[in-house]
């Protein structure tokens, strides 16, 4: 059995059926720009209608777990229940030890939070030691010297929706 490259799908998938949270963060907008819209641009390649991907923002990656949680529960209330969210942020290292308790918090939440809600939570939060690997990981930085990330992050919610779904 050939073993696919890091990062390839495994095989080619239909995400037509498939509803998609995301749930982004405010800070560091250029690149949350990005990412949000290279994962849009791999969920719309991959089949997932437009009007099925459900945007929502929060002020910081701090709120991510919390925001993907409600968001969750709010899809399932009005009848449209996610069948995946992908929660993007982006931290920068300060002077401060800010960073590493909400990267490490954040991590954990997002991680646990799928035993709640029963769909995969993408990991889509960055953590970036200087500005120049977030952008070159949002696939903005000059020489392009890196993809999109958020691409990434929409062909794994396509695949983990489509693989484990219900
Ligand atoms: O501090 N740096 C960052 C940050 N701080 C705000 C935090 O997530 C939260 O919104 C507030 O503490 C309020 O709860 N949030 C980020 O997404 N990236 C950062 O780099």
């Amino acid at each position: 059995m050939a073993v696919k490259g890091l990062g390839q799908l495994d095989r080619e998938y239909n995400g037509a059926h498939l509803r998609v949270g995301i749930v982004h963060a405010r800070w560091n907008a250029v690149v949350i720009e990005a990412l949000v819209n290279g994962a849009i641009k791999k969920l719309r390649s991959m089949g997932v209608e437009e009007k099925n991907i459900i945007l929502e923002s929060v002020p910081g990656s701090y709120e991510l777990p919390w925001g993907s949680k409600r968001l969750i529960d709010r899809q399932k209330k009005q009848g449209e229940p996610l069948d995946v969210i992908i929660s993007i942020g982006t931290l920068i290292k300060g002077s401060t030890m800010h960073f590493e308790y909400i990267a490490d918090a954040v991590t954990k939440a997002l991680m646990g939070l799928q035993d709640k809600v029963e769909i995969p939570v993408i990991f889509g939060l960055l953590t970036c030691m200087t500005e120049e690997q977030a952008f070159a990981r949002a696939g903005i930085d000059e020489g392009h010297t890196m993809h999109n990330h958020g691409e990434d992050w929409g062909a794994a919610a396509v695949e983990m929706a489509s693989k484990f779904g219900p």
